[in-house]
């Protein structure tokens, strides 16, 4: 039948534009790769950059995401050393690794002890180096974060501090997607922003929950246990973020306020309720288990990143191009290199 709304012109589509856009990590991982390789060439350094990455846990997710971090890391012209070591030989292979001149940057994989046993798993993150700690799990680093201090040398301020990798990568995410609004000052780009973090574990919801808001969000972080709201403070005026409980709100009670939705659940069963979800939210998973129903959040989301790994891995390369730029061992080296030490990574 012959359409009889002049307005539409011939051929256009009958149905309404699809409105939830899909971004692949891919995308962001690209660009970040992009900026990785020219701050590495203004760095010269002699040889190629070297990670050691230590797999003490048969976790078939850490060897899939050690595989897929080598592969890159080769692509990119980085050397990645994948050490598989019993947990009782760890702590010596991770000293030898401190002290081999040609190593950058080191990485474990965890969880290596069981949860009951944590304190092990600590004890471990606190034997990498400062200088070679490229995942930013040592105390000086989460310390750094968790006060919002962005520079190891202050005040010369020219030594980056490590983020850690996964809570970067969805901030960087989050940039792409332009949640963090370019208007407003540096340091106060989320405000206004409700977002919901499920995950509370040390290396990846926690930290998330604290930068966010220390970027001026309100912040939802759900685990197992429960909610806990992180803030800066009524009107965003502390100088680092705030934590208190909340026995009172359950996971069904702050999905309906949130403008972003970051899924970390570690289980096949576990899924977001679609149906809770604003009109227009912002879904992210970081699990290596699909927490959104994908199919319905489509119908209810305006962005939907499924997953996030291959900025993860971006972001190590950036982290370990950084220790290189952080070492004394480029004391001395060309102005351009200064100048790249200096700017690199100016915004975060
Ligand atoms: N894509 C990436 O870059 C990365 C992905 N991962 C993946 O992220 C997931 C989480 O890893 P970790 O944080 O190390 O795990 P974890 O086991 O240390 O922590 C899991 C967190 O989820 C919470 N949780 C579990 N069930 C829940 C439920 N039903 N409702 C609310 N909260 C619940 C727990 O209380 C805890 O806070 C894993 O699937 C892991 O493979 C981890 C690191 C990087
Ligand atoms: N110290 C330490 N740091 C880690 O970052 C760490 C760890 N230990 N232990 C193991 C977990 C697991 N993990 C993943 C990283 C990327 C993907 C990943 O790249 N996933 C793909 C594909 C997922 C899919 O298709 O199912 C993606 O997101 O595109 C998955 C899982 C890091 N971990």
């Amino acid at each position: 039948m012959a359409s009889t709304n002049a307005a539409v012109p011939q051929g256009a589509p009958a149905e309404p534009p699809k409105t939830c856009k899909v971004i692949l990590a891919d995308t962001i991982a690209k660009k970040m790769l992009a900026e990785v390789q020219s701050t590495l060439s203004a760095i010269q350094l002699p040889r190629r950059p070297t990670l050691s990455a230590f797999l003490a846990n048969d976790d078939p997710h850490a060897y899939q995401y050690a595989e897929w971090s080598k592969k890159t890391c080769e692509e990119q012209g980085f050397s990645f050393n994948l050490v598989k070591v019993d947990k009782e030989s760890l702590e010596e292979a991770i000293i030898a690794a401190n002290n081999d001149p040609e190593v950058d940057g080191i990485l474990v994989y965890y969880p290596i002890w069981p949860a009951n046993q944590g304190h092990q798993d600590r004890y471990i993150q606190e034997t990498v180096s400062l200088a070679k700690d490229v995942e930013g799990l040592c105390h000086t680093h989460l310390f750094n974060m968790y006060h919002n201090v962005r520079f190891l040398d202050p005040p010369t301020n020219l030594k980056k501090s490590i983020l850690p990798c996964t809570p970067l990568a969805i901030v960087k995410a989050l940039e792409h997607l332009q949640i963090y609004n370019p208007i407003l000052a540096y340091g106060n780009k989320l405000y206004g922003k409700t977002i919901t973090v499920i995950n509370r574990s040390e290396v990846n919801g926690r930290p998330l929950a604290a930068l966010l808001a220390n970027d001026g969000a309100t912040v939802y972080s759900v685990d197992i246990t429960g909610v806990q709201l992180f803030t800066r403070g009524s009107g965003i005026k502390a100088l680092r973020h705030q934590v208190v409980d909340k026995p009172d709100l359950t996971l069904s009670d702050v999905l309906p306020l949130s403008d972003v939705v970051i899924g970390g659940v570690p289980t096949e069963k576990f899924k977001v309720p679609t149906e809770l979800l604003r009109e227009g939210v912002v879904c992210i998973n970081f699990s290596s288990f699909r927490n959104f129903d994908g199919p319905a959040v489509k119908e209810k989301a305006s962005i939907y990143v499924p997953s996030i790994g291959k900025v993860t891995i971006a972001v190590l390369l950036r982290n370990l191009v950084r220790l290189i730029s952080n070492s004394p061992r480029q004391e001395g080296t060309s102005d351009d290199a200064q100048k790249a030490r200096e700017g690199a990574f100016k915004d975060d």
